[in-house]
This record gives structure tokens, sequence and C-alpha cells, in this order.
């Protein structure tokens, strides 16, 4: 597949058996959703290529209404649900059927299609309600049930690219076990992700890329450690972070947030030192996701007090320009929609706090402090490709992430508050982001990091708080180990395999 004059698949091969889960791994900018796309017909791959489904050959570029017919679902990254919509519409969404002269819906048909398809997964969601107050399994249900109407048992290929990333574990494993159901059938499965442990757990086989080159190709899972697939993965091992010991909140100069209440959260307090990283932690709904929101603005609070050195803000009267100008910068999750202007640069990107600031000052921002700054960024992060005039909507996901970290580190804010950082990065670059979130830490910086995935908690943070019905109910350690914070959240022992391959493949 080229673009342009980049080639960014160079002669892959593929091929995933019926029943099993194959999955695919690489580091950001390998290739892996430009693999997906080709399959789903997004993208036209170079001529010689072919691709075959149940043994009958399909044109390319791949039509959309050839490969339903195939049985090929894809399942995109954070699942690809319409929030505001409801499970029905979700479902139906570019399938609903028009009467063949008033064009009129048959609510009745397509809701018994619908029914249908939740029935065959033994799974049920209402389905008038919102996408978005579903709980976060149920979600996972309707993303894949949506995907499924495509697949007959025993039949296709079903993809998921990234799907799972902001999945919490109990709802990780409730997508594992529908997985299982389906792959039981005979449909292959196709699992792109870049949390290891899905592959250690559930995968049957693993293809590897590099810089779009397949350089393990279909390669028995079973047996293999994370630390195997690192090595494979990145052509070398992770070196250890070493966390320095973080300043005490009782005697450092540090940031108080008191009595914020707002969405899910009721009158939570705590305390960040200058210098210290605390994770926010809990179940979907507990409220530990809204406080990034609430102390920046970005969401309004109906109450609640920001203590920074020199000023304390109330954050009922908040802004995200106020919350700007006193040094509280905010990495949200999704940056798709919200973090980044997609058809920027990088470099416009990068520096799009500061020139929205300077242009109104006396001091303007040139073009050479800019250049200066943007590439020490990238060095820093290892942007992929390193080049500033590239628009960042034609990045891959993890190299999107890192520039949306950059912009904000960049403004040197003195309250760093982060949802999901390390969100669809691979494991390597997410080592080079917990390295550079500590360093702003080391620099003197308040951190405040909202996450759900416990290998990332365990790795960046000196404290993490655990939430629960909007409140703080327990306090971890900087020592904690990932099974730790499985237990807090869910006091349920320490974590179970996510799939028990049924035999092996
Ligand atoms: N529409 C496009 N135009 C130009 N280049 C593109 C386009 N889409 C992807 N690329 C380039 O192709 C390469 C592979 O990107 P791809 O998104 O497939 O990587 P990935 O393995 O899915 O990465 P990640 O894990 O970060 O999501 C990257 O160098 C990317 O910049």
């Amino acid at each position: 597949m080229t673009f342009g004059t980049s080639r960014v698949l160079k002669d892959v091969t593929l091929e995933v058996a019926p029943g099993e889960i194959h999955g695919l791994i690489g580091q950001n900018g390998s290739g892996k959703s430009t693999l997906a796309k080709v399959l789903t017909g997004l993208y036209d791959p170079d001529s010689g290529t072919r691709l075959s489904v149940d043994g009958i050959d399909l044109s390319l570029p791949v039509r959309p209404s050839e490969s339903r017919a195939r049985g090929v679902a894809v399942v995109h990254q954070s699942l690809g649900l319409v929030p505001e919509a409801s499970v029905l519409e979700n479902m139906r969404l570019g399938r609903l059927k028009g009467s063949r002269f008033l064009r009129k819906i048959d609510w009745a048909a397509e809701r018994a299609d619908a029914e249908r398809v939740f029935e065959r997964l033994g799974r049920s969601v209402p389905l008038d309600v919102p996408v978005a107050t579903l709980r976060e399994d149920e979600r996972a249900t309707v993303a894949i049930a949506r995907a499924l109407q495509d697949v007959h048992p025993g039949e296709g290929l079903i993809i998921f690219d990234e799907s799972t990333r902001a999945l919490g574990r109990k709802a990780l494993e409730h997508f594992f076990g529908m997985l299982d159901d389906i792959v039981a059938t005979g449909t292959a499965c196709l699992l792109i992700t870049h949390r290891l442990e899905e592959i250690v757990d559930a995968a049957d086989r693993v293809t590897i890329l590099r810089d779009g080159r397949v350089i393990e190709g279909g390669r028995a899972v079973r047996g293999m450690s994370e630390a195997d697939l690192t090595a494979l993965m990145l052509g070398r091992d992770l070196i250890n972070i070493e966390k320095t010991p973080a300043p005490d909140v009782a005697t450092a100069e540090a940031v108080h947030i008191e009595d914020l209440s707002g969405r899910g959260v009721q009158g939570v307090g705590f305390a960040v030192a200058a210098g210290e990283v605390v994770g926010l932690t809990g179940l979907g709904g507990s409220g530990y996701d809204d406080v990034p929101y609430l102390l920046t603005g970005a969401t309004p609070a109906d109450s609640g007090r920001i203590s920074l050195p020199d000023e304390t803000i109330d954050a009922s009267k908040l802004t995200p320009s106020a919350a700007i100008r006193a040094g509280i910068a905010l990495v949200p999750e999704g940056r798709d929609y919200s973090g980044l202007a997609m058809a920027m640069s990088v470099s416009e990107n990068t520096t799009f706090p500061q020139t929205a600031r300077r242009s109104r000052s006396l001091r303007p921002f040139n073009a050479r402090d800019e250049k200066a700054l943007v590439s020490g960024w990238i060095e820093r992060l290892d942007v992929q490709p390193p080049d500033p005039h590239k628009i960042v909507g034609t990045l891959s996901g993890g190299n999107q992430q890192k520039v949306l970290l950059a912009k904000w580190l960049a403004t040197k804010p003195q309250l760093f508050v982060l949802h999901e950082p390390t969100q669809a990065v691979d494991v390597g670059a997410r080592h080079t982001i917990v390295e550079t979130i500590r360093q702003a830490a080391a620099q003197g910086c308040a951190v405040v990091v909202s996450g759900s995935d416990e290998n990332e908690l365990a790795l960046l943070c000196d404290r993490i708080l655990v939430f629960s019905e909007g409140e703080i109910r327990k306090e971890l350690g900087g020592d904690s180990t990932p099974d730790d914070i499985v237990n807090a959240i869910y006091a349920t022992g320490s974590r179970t395999k996510l799939r028990q391959r049924r035999q092996a493949s």
C-alpha cells in the first residue's frame, strides 16, 4: 500500500485460520491500521495484492457490499459507536431499510434484526437507550453485535482495530468471553492491539509488523511472555524505568483540590505535590474519569477549590482559557475529536496554545522559536515521521498521541492533568511517554493521571487513588503492582486470564 511516495505496507502476507484469534501487533506507525483499512475497502492497495475469504477472491479495492456479503466486519478504535444515538440506531446505522415506495423505515423489522444478533450473542442490552448511558461492558457488547450482523457463524473474518483500548478490566474479560464464543463457531478473528497481555492471554497466533513488513508471521503464542513479544516487536528489550522518590505532600509545595463536585464526582479532595504523579482510577462510572475535565473547566463543576502555590481558583467558575492562563493543562482522551486539530500540521498543533496566547501579546512567537521548540519535542518523543510539516491526521494513532502530549507539555504547566495518556501507543512509546511525564514532574510540575490501564498506572504513579461511587475510597502507594491495582478496583482477588483457550490451534 503506497501513499504518494511512501510505501507503508511492503509485501505483507497474513493468513487468519478459521476459529482462531490471530493477533496483529507492531510499533506505532508500523502499518496495522492501514492493513485493516485495506481489508475493509477504505484504501485501494497497490496492484499485485490478493485477498480471499473462505477461499473466494474479493475484487480490489474491496467494495463494502462485497466484503459484507463475504462476512468481513470491523470494530473500529474505541468501539466506533455514536454515543448520543440509541442502541438500535447504532446497530442499524448505515443499513436502515426504507420501504419500497414511501422510503419509510420499518422500525419493527429493524428491531427484530437487531434483537436476533443479541440473541445469537446470548446477551441482552436495552435497545432504546442512548449508548452513552450504557455500562462499558454493554457498549462492548453493542460494538461486537453491530459487527456480527455481517458475520455468519463459522464463516468470515471479524477485525478488531484497537477496539479494546478504552475497556476496563471487567469489560475486557466480558469482551474476550464473547470473542471466544464467536471463534468457537469457526469464524476467524484478527485482533489488533497494543496490550500485549491480550495477545499472551487470548491470541492463538500472532503476526508482527515492523516498518510495514512482516517480521514474524503467524507465530504460535503459547508459551510466549509479554517480554518475548516486546523484544520481537521492538528488536530490543525495554529499559526499566526507575521511579525517584516523590516529594511528600505534607511538606512540599502542593496543589490542593477540595470539595470538588460535578458530573459523577461528589465532594472529592486530594493534594498533589509539585514533583508528584498521582493516579486516579476505578470502575467505569465511579467518577475518576470526570476529574480531569472538572479540574480544567472543560466540564463545569458544581463546586470545588483548586489551590495552586500562588492563587486559589473556584472550580465552579473555571473556564478552559482561565485554566490555561493559571498553568493548568489537560490532555484529554479522544484526541481525534477533542485534543488535536487533525487538518493542521505537527508544528501548528504543538505550538497552538503558545501562538494563541502570544498573538495577543507584544512579543509574538517567532518562526525560529517555533522551529526549535517543535523539533525538540519531535526528537524527545520520537514522533514518526519526524517531519514538523506533516498533517496530524495522516500520522498513526500513537504518533498523534505524542503530538498531543508535546502540545501541552510545551506550555510548562504547574498542574498537568491527563486522561488515558498512553492510550493507543506501543510498549516502547509508552515507556518514552511515562519517562517524559515523570521528567515534567521532576522539574516541579504536579501531575494527575486518570486511567483504567493498571499497567500504565503502576509504571507511572507515585500514589493511586481508587474511586467508587464518586468518592475516593482507597489509596495505594507507588510500589503497587498491576495486580494490586486491579484488586483495589474490583476487590475480587487477582487478575484472571482473559481467555481460557479451548485447544491449541
Ligand atoms: N492517509 C494517509 N496518508 C499518508 N500517510 C498515511 C496515511 N495513513 C497512514 N499513513 C502512514 O502510514 C504509516 C502506518 O500508519 P498506521 O496508522 O497503519 O500505523 P499503525 O501500525 O496502525 O500505528 P498505531 O499503532 O500508532 O495506530 C504511518 O507512517 C502513517 O503516517
